[in-house]
């Protein structure tokens, strides 16, 4: 069995007094670690200060993004090589606002994939289609194609140890979820995918989110679907209170 993981992405909010009074309070009220993963991605400036004060407790800083460098004159970017040295373990590839806003592709995610895994980082591999592609019948197309490019070259230990998250564009902060079924469906899909380019034991063992409004209304009928292993948050990992009804939902999957 896969052991759930539930990570809060908190884009660009919160200001360090914010980030620190949130740890320091849901640090104490994550539920028991053998089973669930509790993450949050916190904006850069403050991984640093969260890192140390989530030290020695249950719950794990990810970062939102990284370059594929791991060092150089790219004014403003942050390497793999710095998170590792914080401590932190766990980064987002690819999400779909880094898509859309800071033209990043496929290519691009495959290096940063590979990056993150050189520097003993998790990466979370982030997919999903728009509003326009599931219309017109091709999420399944869409997917594939960024599951296969992203990534290529990983060996079957790094695809089992990596985390994919499904995010549906149209469902990311609009109140619209995917239906349970929906984001089963495409999950599975990338199931499928990963067993085809690498093995079925492989595909068993890689964990994948689903993404988009998740709330703690929502996920326990999500985190019942064969193939969600966890949740990727944005809005509902901004409260403490919601964000723990979403690990304990996650450690009782
Ligand atoms: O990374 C998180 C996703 O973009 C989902 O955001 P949301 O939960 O606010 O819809």
């Amino acid at each position: 069995m896969r052991k759930p993981i539930i990570a809060g992405n908190w884009k660009m909010y919160k200001t360090a007094t914010e980030a620190n009074e949130f740890v320091e309070k849901a640090k104490g009220l994550v539920p028991n670690t053998d089973n669930v993963d509790a993450v949050i991605c916190a904006p850069a400036l403050f991984l640093n200060q969260l890192v140390t004060s989530a030290q020695s407790s249950p719950l794990q800083i990810g970062a939102q993004t990284m370059h594929e460098e791991n060092e150089g004159a790219f004014t403003g970017e942050i390497s793999p090589v710095q998170l590792a040295d914080l401590g932190v373990k766990y980064v987002i590839i690819g999400h779909s606002e880094r898509r859309q806003y800071f033209n990043e592709t496929d290519a691009s995610v495959n290096k940063k994939v590979h990056a993150a895994f050189a520097n003993g980082l998790t990466p979370i591999m982030c997919v999903g289609e728009t509003l326009e592609e599931r219309e017109s019948g091709s999420t399944g197309q869409i997917v594939e194609t960024q599951v296969e490019q992203g990534l290529s070259g990983l060996s079957d230990q790094q695809v089992a140890d990596l985390v994919i998250a499904y995010e549906p564009i149209w469902a990311i902060g609009t109140g619209k979820t995917a239906t349970a079924e929906d984001a089963n469906e495409v999950c599975g899909t990338i199931r499928k995918k990963v067993a085809a380019l690498y093995s079925q034991e492989t595909a068993d063992k890689v964990r994948i989110q689903y993404g988009g409004s998740v709330k703690p209304a929502n996920i326990e009928e999500l985190l019942g679907m064969e193939h969600i292993d966890g949740a990727l948050v944005g809005g509902a990992s901004l409260e403490v209170e919601s964000f723990v009804k979403l690990l304990e939902a996650g450690s009782n999957a």
